[in-house]
């Protein structure tokens, strides 16, 4: 992740001791939408370098639990439960499965990027499919009433996870937090209560 050192945001992270500016984004949502309640278990799709998860981790306040995943390794955060993998290999899928031990999740956030091969179709492609992946999960693993938070670029296949989502949730949301960027494409969707 490119993170320019002049950038507000970046210097706030270094002050305030999170991995990335990616931190204000979830502080963002959550001050608005309120969905980080002690007590939760919290899945985070997209993990490294952790800064959601340590957002995640200090809103639950001690109580609830929090596995994340990312294909690159994290360093540790006292709390969290991580796991090393691809999350569009079956076996990866099924180690976070295995650490539900069969028990329902409250809330999934996926902030899950692609390496960027630059052509743009590729990589829209790339990421939509991430968000679908994550999606499934979601719908397969959250509660009833449960909430998803995910990245979405807008461009093509957009609609499609838009409708999807409607699906599985009573209501699907667009946030753009101040910290993303105005030239990324970068969206958040929020899938809230599902069905
Ligand atoms: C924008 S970063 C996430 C930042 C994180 N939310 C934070 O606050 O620190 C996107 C992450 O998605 C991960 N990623 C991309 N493809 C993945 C995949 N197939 N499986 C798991 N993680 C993936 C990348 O390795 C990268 O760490």
């Amino acid at each position: 992740m490119q993170e320019h050192l002049n950038d507000e945001y970046v210097k706030r992270a270094h002050r305030d001791g999170y991995r990335a500016r990616a931190a204000y984004k979830l502080m963002e949502i959550d001050d608005k939408d309120h969905l980080i309640k002690p007590g939760m278990t919290i899945v985070d799709l997209g993990a490294t370098p952790g800064s959601w998860s340590q957002v995640a981790r200090q809103r639950l306040k001690e109580h609830g639990r929090i596995i994340a995943l990312d294909i690159l390794e994290m360093s540790p955060i006292p709390g969290v439960d991580f796991i090393q993998g691809d999350f569009r290999e079956e076996s990866v899928l099924k180690q976070l499965e295995e650490k539900l031990n069969n028990k329902p999740i409250d809330l999934v956030i996926a902030d899950m990027a692609p390496n960027i091969s630059g052509i743009s179709s590729v990589d829209q492609a790339n990421a939509a499919y991430l968000t679908e992946l994550a999606l499934d999960f979601s719908l397969k693993w959250l509660k009833p009433g449960g909430n998803l938070l995910v990245k979405v670029f807008i461009g093509s296949g957009f609609e499609e996870i838009v409708q999807n989502m409607r699906t599985g949730f009573e209501k699907v949301a667009t946030r753009k937090p101040k910290a993303s960027r105005d030239r990324s494409s970068e969206v958040f969707l929020l899938g809230s209560h599902r069905k």
